[in-house]
């Protein structure tokens, strides 16, 4: 099975398919520190990451900004002083598309440089 970080994001309509639960238990263990949460009745896809301030919490945001923006997929973005709230969903399904999890892969890549 490919490599999540490796794909690219697939346009997104109202008749695109939701993960299966086969495909997200497939999918998950390439990004175990995320959690599927229930909001309103929707899935997402949430991580909260630490960061030593606000400044560096804001650079964050922005390169995941970027990645939406090149990708075409947008996630939900909370920047607190020191943190970063990251939650990822389709809202053309109101659900979960593998685009939600490539996109929660390439989000730990960002992390990744900020260690
Ligand atoms: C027209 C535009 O491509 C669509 O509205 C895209 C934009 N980014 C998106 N991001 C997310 N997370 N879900 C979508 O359904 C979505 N649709």
């Amino acid at each position: 099975m490919e490599t999540l970080t490796k794909q690219k994001c697939t346009a997104c309509n109202k008749d695109a398919p939701r993960v299966t639960p086969e495909e997200e238990a497939q999918l998950k263990p390439q990004i175990p520190d995320w959690q599927i949460v229930e909001v309103e009745g929707i899935p997402h896809l949430t991580r909260t990451y630490k960061f030593p301030d606000f400044q560096t919490a804001l650079n964050f945001t922005n390169r995941v900004g970027e990645i939406a923006e090149a990708e075409g997929h947008h996630p939900a973005l909370l920047t607190e002083w020191g943190k970063v709230k990251v939650s990822w969903w389709t809202h053309a399904i109101s659900g979960l598309h593998k685009n939600d999890f490539i996109m929660a892969a390439k989000t730990d890549e960002i992390a990744a440089q900020f260690t």
